[in-house]
């Protein structure tokens, strides 16, 4: 690699910088063509819009900055979408110049397209804008020819337009360090797998929140960002390896890619708690698209209505396939159905419930025998709502609403002639009165799933994943709408689970992403596992692996690849930078281990220190010896940007420290089991640039 300093008299550095200055001036071009395009009664919004895009600077160097940054492409955002309901692609464009306008593009590729044509420049940012005549001044990273700068492959490499490869001749690959309109300096790769800018990138401090790895993206992240959509891709990777990262630009590629059918309320992400939820939560935005559904399985499970259930994370397979072959003798009982009931009025009477059961029953318990009772429920629904019309006291309330009760109910003011009429104009009284009696049927409220479930499994309750399982037993699948379901952290479901999502999703793509080291519960579903769940709900799973740790320093992966199986510890590489030995210490006596304990927790060293306790109860111990000088992270906390804070291994999974310390390394807490293992695994990758050992008695062997 050549590496190129920044010097005033380098004439490819001012030739950049010339180049620089002419797209950041047609950028302005742009950006003011359009602003003054736009709606005279929006003038304020855009001269808002110009004086903040004229003060942000995309700056990612520190935490404040980071957050500093993102708040203020939030503000630009917001005062973007005022204009939206009137200008929207124009908005649409407005939207990409003004990202561009904070660094307009990171890299440049020069490709010769065929042989003996002169060679091309391309240059490639967070989005991509075209000049009057339609010709690329930035093309958008995801576009198929900026995969020649992601293969990392100088000389003949390819890409792929619409399933058909393109070969091309690479015959430069630069990347640039700029703020808006300034070029502070540039990179010639000429060796594949050096990335300079990911070098830089990875010497920073933790920030408060993930960032996005746009420019730094790796050939074997690549694979996965721009993977061909498939039924279910499942990514394996070791601590660090950028899963969370690949997952969110993984996203941020499909929505550009399929932009014209898909939309972010089809994407639906699974996270592990609320702490992680908000810690990634600006880096969509940050590039300028909109954050997916995101939830955890505990909001999934209270989203369906079975929230106050066990979650059902010790639920077996065996169970689920019990329900599933019970349910098909199934004969439903008086007493599993419920009658519709709506604003303390029975509309239909479990008789009539049963009626419509009993009509239909000959078919079985499933989704064509749920969508006939449904049917038939509604319809009965129908008719009662015509008899209620008739009612006289009914018929006498609509004749006495007011004016306005009339206009809100019936879009205008009435005088009924007749009978008919009557009828007629109290029937749509009724109908939005008791609405959502057609919703309860839809959600089958006339069943009772429960004691259903409890009877096909001789058991007195049923958790949320059994009551899940059953409901689709009845239904077949759950959301229809949903496209693409990411779940991050894969390991930590059972299979039980797995086999909810995949069925209740059956018609969505799966991209699934994990760590098998990093399963912290006992019970959770192997890989192999995973994949044959969804092997036999979507037909088929592709598999990709990440090797390369990108968190953590050389010393650190080091410490915690020891703690796998061995051929898979000689695939596992760190991005070589500078680190720190880690301290492991040992001690006999309580108030040895409770001084060095406090030692390390006062002098933590730059950026954020964690204390990561094995389990909550230990979480409170350490929390009466360390004192208030130490923040407990708990769901509803935001990691601060300094200072230490202790929390629970559960609570960290997906985070990262500078500097993290595992108070409780002995042997008894830390065994040498496969469970302990993973556990240990999990807490030492969190660190980036230092680790402190601690244990009160004798080490862990795992570490022996
Ligand atoms: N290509 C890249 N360029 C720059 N930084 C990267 C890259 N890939 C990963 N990183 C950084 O490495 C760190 C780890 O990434 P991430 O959290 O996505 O990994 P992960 O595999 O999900 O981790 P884990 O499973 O251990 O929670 C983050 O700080 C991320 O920004």
């Amino acid at each position: 690699m050549d590496t190129t300093p920044n010097q005033h008299d380098d004439p490819i550095l001012a030739k950049e910088q010339a180049h620089l200055s002419e797209v950041y001036g047609w950028l302005l071009k742009i950006r003011d063509n359009i602003t003054s395009d736009l709606d005279s009664n929006h003038a304020g919004a855009r001269q808002d819009l110009i004086d903040m895009s004229e003060e942000v600077r995309l700056n990612f160097n520190s935490s404040d900055e980071t957050m500093e940054t993102l708040a203020a492409i939030e503000t630009l955002n917001n005062i973007i979408d005022v204009y939206n309901q009137y200008h929207d692609s124009n908005v649409d464009k407005l939207r990409r110049v003004t990202l561009l306008l904070m660094q307009p593009y990171f890299a440049k590729v020069t490709l010769e397209m065929r042989p003996g044509r002169p060679a091309r420049d391309v240059y490639i940012g967070t989005a991509g804008i075209t000049d009057e005549h339609s010709r690329p001044i930035v093309v958008d990273w995801r576009s198929p020819v900026a995969e020649t700068y992601y293969n990392q492959q100088m000389g003949p490499t390819s890409y792929s337009v619409d399933g058909r490869e393109r070969t091309v001749n690479l015959t430069l690959r630069r990347q640039f360090d700029i703020v808006r309109d300034q070029l502070n300096s540039y990179f010639d790769t000429s060796v594949a797998i050096e990335d300079s800018l990911l070098l830089s990138a990875l010497k920073s401090h933790h920030s408060e929140k993930l960032k996005a790895i746009t420019a730094t993206i790796q050939r074997e992240q690549n694979e996965v960002v721009r993977h061909d959509d498939v039924p279910v891709l499942l990514v394996n990777g070791i601590a660090g390896s950028g899963k969370t990262s690949v997952l969110l630009q993984r996203i941020a590629y499909l929505l550009y890619r399929k932009r014209k059918t898909l939309s972010e309320d089809q994407v639906w992400l699974f996270t592990p708690n609320a702490v992680f939820e908000r810690y990634i939560d600006t880096v969509l935005p940050s590039m300028g698209e909109a954050n997916p559904q995101t939830l955890t399985w505990k909001s999934f499970v209270a989203e369906q209505g079975a929230g106050e259930r066990d979650l059902g994370r010790s639920t077996s397979t065996k169970t689920l396939r019990h329900l599933e072959d019970s349910s098909r003798d199934l004969v439903l009982e008086p007493d599993d159905l419920r009658e519709i009931r709506c604003e303390g009025e029975v509309l239909l009477k479990v008789s009539q419930v049963v009626g419509a059961v009993r009509k239909f029953e000959r078919f079985g318990v499933g989704p064509r025998f749920t969508a006939l009772v449904t049917d038939e429920l509604h319809d009965r629904l129908d008719r009662r709502f015509t008899q209620m019309a008739k009612d006289e006291g009914l018929q006498e309330e609509m004749l006495g609403l007011d004016v306005d009760q009339q206009v809100e109910l019936f879009g205008e003011t009435i005088s009924p002639e007749g009978d008919a009429e009557t009828v007629t104009y109290t029937r749509r009284l009724v109908e939005s009165r008791f609405s959502g009696a057609h919703d309860q049927i839809e959600r089958l409220a006339w069943l009772r799933l429960d004691r259903v479930g409890m009877r096909l499994l001789s058991q007195p309750a049923l958790s949320a994943t059994e009551w899940l399982y059953l409901r689709l037993i009845f239904t077949d699948t759950g959301e229809k709408t949903a496209r693409f379901v990411m779940v991050d952290e894969v390991q930590d479901y059972t299979e039980a689970q797995l086999m909810v999502l995949a069925r209740y999703f059956s018609r969505a793509h799966f991209l699934l992403l994990g760590d098998e080291n990093q399963a912290i519960s006992e019970g959770t579903a192997t890989f192999p596992q995973v994949a044959e769940i969804f092997r036999e709900s979507h037909g088929s799973v592709d598999e990709c692996r990440l090797l390369t740790s990108y968190r953590s320093s050389p010393e650190i992966t080091a410490l915690f690849a020891g703690l796998v199986k061995h051929d898979e510890r000689l695939r596992l590489a760190s991005v070589q930078r500078e680190g720190v030995k880690p301290t492991i210490q040992a001690f006999a006596e309580r108030d040895d281990y409770l001084r060095a304990l406090r030692a390390a927790v006062s002098e933590p060293g730059a950026g954020l220190t964690a204390v990561i306790a094995q389990s909550d109860a230990r979480v409170s111990w350490l929390s009466k010896q360390l004192g208030e000088g130490v923040c407990v992270v708990d769901h509803d906390s935001d990691l601060p940007v300094t200072g230490v804070v202790l929390l629970s291994l559960r609570m960290a999974k997906g985070l990262e420290f500078d500097h993290v310390i595992v108070p409780d390394a002995q042997a008894e807490v830390y065994p040498d089991t496969p469970l302990a293992r993973r556990q240990l695994y999990t807490a030492l990758s969190r660190a980036m640039h230092r680790v402190t050992v601690l244990a009160q008695g004798a080490l862990t062997p795992l570490l022996g």
